[in-house]
């Protein structure tokens, strides 16, 4: 069978993009899945993303990392609604159905700015923080973030029994200003560093403008730039929570699977 498959980057957060509302691509093949996400042996990415139609939305997201588990991915939630408008499935505003549940998004020029689901809270961890923001994220703060042994102290810290079984994402972050950090991200389910991670900007934008009295952070990242705006609430949970940066279209092709 003929696929055509896209390739999308979100501040270097890269994914294989299928349309498959017709549903002919087998979800349920996981080594299919990892091995289209292969370096190597694949086409590469950190992660799959399917788009499938859904009776009360304009489309669902059906998001792999890497390795065949599934989560909720901000960067991916991001290409994928740039991906369902360039298939002509949404204009500029689009209502989308995700694993945690429904979102929204606004494609503006380059960008798009996508609406989060509320986050609970924040809790200590480890003598760090862990916030959800659709996925797992375990937040260090550190002091020269470029230097840092992402990939060592992330794998530690991922794999912790304070996180088993289902383990957490790993942000390492340096302020740079009270509205400003810079984010590297060690991935669950991709099991490295990747450029940037969005849920986990999200989650780290969230604990620092808390400390910083911010509401409007902006994330430097070793893939690209992002901002998150977020309403703080009494109860210390969060609420309308826009993740904005870019969604570039890198690449398309036809593969027999
Ligand atoms: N690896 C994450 C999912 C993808 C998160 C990241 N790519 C994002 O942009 O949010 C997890 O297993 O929870």
């Amino acid at each position: 069978m003929d696929i055509t498959f896209y390739k999308y980057q979100g501040t270097g957060n890269d994914f294989v993009m299928i349309d498959d509302r017709d549903e002919s691509f087998d979800l349920q093949n996981l080594d299919q899945v990892s091995r289209l996400c292969d370096r190597r042996f694949g086409i590469g990415a950190d992660g799959l993303i399917a788009i499938r139609n859904h009776p009360d939305f304009d489309f669902e997201m059906i998001y792999f990392n890497a390795d065949g588990s599934q989560s909720m991915c901000g960067n991916g939630a991001r290409c994928a609604a740039a991906f369902s408008a360039f298939l002509g499935i949404v204009g500029q505003k689009t209502k989308f159905l995700a694993i945690d549940g429904p979102h929204e998004a606004v494609l503006v020029n380059d960008q798009v700015e996508l609406l989060m689901g509320d986050v609970k809270g924040i809790d200590a961890k480890l003598g760090d923080f862990f916030v959800n923001t659709g996925s797992p994220h375990h937040i260090r703060f550190v002091e020269k973030v470029v230097e840092y042994p992402v990939f060592e102290e992330g794998r530690t810290v991922r794999f912790d029994a304070a996180y088993s079984p289902g383990g957490t994402n790993v942000n390492f972050v340096q302020p740079l200003a009270n509205d400003e950090v810079f984010v590297r991200t060690y991935e669950r389910g991709v099991e490295d560093e990747t450029l940037s991670c969005g849920t986990g900007v999200t989650a780290a934008a969230l604990v620092y403008g808390s400390q910083n009295g911010q509401n409007h952070v902006k994330i430097s990242t070793p893939g690209g730039k992002l901002s998150v705006k977020f309403q703080s609430n009494p109860d210390g949970s969060f609420s309308k929570i826009w993740l904005i940066g870019p969604a570039v279209q890198v690449f398309s092709g036809k593969i027999t699977i």
